[in-house]
């Protein structure tokens, strides 16, 4: 088996290692890092061992397969994933709560039971130990000490799961940049209130994609990052897609445990960045019989119109939804799926297969570049579907969703609006297909709805017995209001700006 990585745009046979992968987090070339062999469980594997297993022990399973035990021994691996979960409020810590409507096949996954109660920290606990294991084996070996300065984008959730996940860490500063105005007041709070000194935000005049353009150039800036040695804790970083990988099998077992052919399972996906339903497809490539992966996409819908179109087309017309941590119009994990597109369907006959994907990606990516857009072969749309489909979903709907699941489902469940979105997009499959009987649609929950008050007040305020103090809002968020916030603005999506910014502050701060 290889657990060595290669770069999405790479046309060279060389590969790096998973600390290599992880520790530099985008490729120098531009593209990201993926780990070219997908390894294989079998389907005896899956359901006489791994169906059983807790969510830690699962999570262990699947990280050895591509972490060569040369990198990281077992037992410490086995550490790290005990350490990452430790902090999870449920024993589960991905959850599914089953069937919330009488006779209806919708069940939902909940991801955020960690500390910043969005589904990122599943991958951020992880990352957050991770880099902290490597930076101390490096130091404790070496007289060339290290320190990492992270510097991340986020639409609202990325940040404070990465900020939770390295804050008060040794040798490692945090800078996540994140677009002024365009995240909810909690999730501003969450970020600005952590009095670690090792951590800064920065406020951008911009959009979320302005943030993730800087964020990419930082780490295209030879000086700056030879000079700061820039980590990543953004999707790109392969990590985060890893850790991800668990809950999708994990949550398939709670609902069939066996492998019978007849509960079939389908996945819905809020997506913006393609980070999270990318580590669904490593789950289903790696064996596990996923029915199909839906991309639920708010309107700033990239992903339908691709794989409806086969145009890969930017535009600059953010729009702002009531789910604003999905208002992304280049969805950066998408380059992942297209190199394992291209290798299969564009390189299949040649001989060097993995140099020829990185080729062609590429040139996609360099016309997306100088033109704007790019457009597919056929096949690759035709393939794509084969593992895959789409729905994009308007704010009105969202709305609808989060009213109507709260009427009809037991206990009156709240979902937050990225989850409804996904919902509404169940709701529009079951329409469309002709599902076999004992079908299941898992939803994917990627955020508590107390961290969108707006959109969840807005469908709700209406029902006399709703109060979102009361039913909605833990107390450990109420808090957050009254503590002092530590925050930078910075006037202009600029990269020159940001680094200055990032330098002043490194300098203030005592790692
Ligand atoms: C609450 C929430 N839902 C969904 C998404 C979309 O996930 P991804 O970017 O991995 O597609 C995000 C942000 O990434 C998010 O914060
Ligand atoms: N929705 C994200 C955007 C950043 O995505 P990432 O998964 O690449 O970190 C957020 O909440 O910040």
């Amino acid at each position: 088996m290889s657990q060595t990585y290669r770069s999405t745009r790479s046309s060279s046979p060389d590969t790096i290692s998973f600390e290599e992968a992880i520790i530099q987090g985008l490729a120098t070339d531009g593209g990201l890092f993926i780990p070219p062999v997908i390894p294989q469980v079998s389907t005896e594997t899956l359901f006489s061992q791994w169906s059983k297993l807790s969510f830690q022990d699962l999570a262990f399973e699947i990280m050895k397969l591509y972490i060569s035990s040369k990198e990281i021994p077992h037992e410490d691996l086995r550490k790290l994933i005990s350490k990452s979960y430790s902090t999870f409020r449920s024993e589960k810590v991905t959850p599914v709560v089953e069937k919330l409507v009488e006779g209806e096949n919708i069940n939902i996954l909940e991801l955020f039971h960690g500390p910043t109660y969005a589904f990122k920290d599943v991958a951020l606990q992880f990352v957050g130990n991770l880099f902290e294991y490597f930076l101390t084996r490096h130091n404790a070996a070496s007289e060339n000490k290290k320190q990492i300065t992270v510097v991340g984008a986020t639409s609202g959730d990325t940040g404070s799961a990465a900020i939770y996940g390295l804050r008060g860490k040794k040798d490692i500063s945090v800078f996540i940049l994140y677009p002024t105005g365009r995240i909810s007041p909690i999730q501003e709070q969450q970020m600005t209130t952590v009095e670690d000194s090792n951590v800064q935000t920065l406020s951008v005049k911009g959009t979320f994609d302005n943030c993730q353009d800087i964020v990419k150039a930082i780490f295209a800036d030879k000086e700056f990052n030879t000079k700061h040695n820039v980590g990543a804790v953004n999707s790109i970083n392969w990590a985060r897609i890893l850790a991800q990988i668990t809950y999708y099998f994990y949550s398939f077992f709670q609902l069939n445990s066996t492998g019978s052919s007849s509960k079939k399972i389908k996945f819905v996906v809020p997506s913006g960045n393609f980070g999270d339903i990318l580590a669904g497809y490593f789950a289903k490539k790696m064996g596990l019989p996923i029915e199909k992966l839906i991309i639920a996409t708010n309107e700033n819908d990239i992903l339908d119109r691709f794989l409806k179109s086969g145009t890969y087309e930017r535009s600059d017309d953010v729009k702002v939804t009531l789910s604003p941590a999905m208002d992304i119009l280049i969805s950066s994990n998408f380059e992942r799926l297209l190199w394992y597109l291209a290798r299969e369907n564009l390189a299949a006959d040649i001989n060097n297969k993995d140099e020829e994907a990185g080729k062609i990606l590429n040139g996609w990516f360099t016309e997306l570049k100088t033109k704007g857009k790019f457009t597919v072969d056929p096949k690759i749309i035709k393939s794509a579907l084969v593992d895959f489909d789409s729905e994009s979903v308007s704010n009105a709907e969202t709305i609808e969703t989060i009213k109507s699941f709260y009427e009809k489902s037991s206990n009156h469940y709240v979902l937050d609006p990225h989850t409804a979105v996904g919902v509404t997009v169940a709701y529009k499959e079951k329409a469309k297909c002709n599902d076999s009987q004992g079908l299941e649609y898992i939803c994917l929950s990627t955020a508590h709805p107390a961290k969108f008050a707006d959109a969840v007040n807005k469908a709700l305020s209406g029902f006399t017995a709703y109060s979102f103090e009361k039913d909605v809002l833990p107390e450990e968020l109420a808090k957050l209001a009254t503590l002092p916030k530590k925050l930078k603005f910075i006037e202009k999506a600029d990269i020159k700006l940001v680094e200055t910014a990032i330098e002043e502050e490194l300098a203030k701060m005592e790692l």
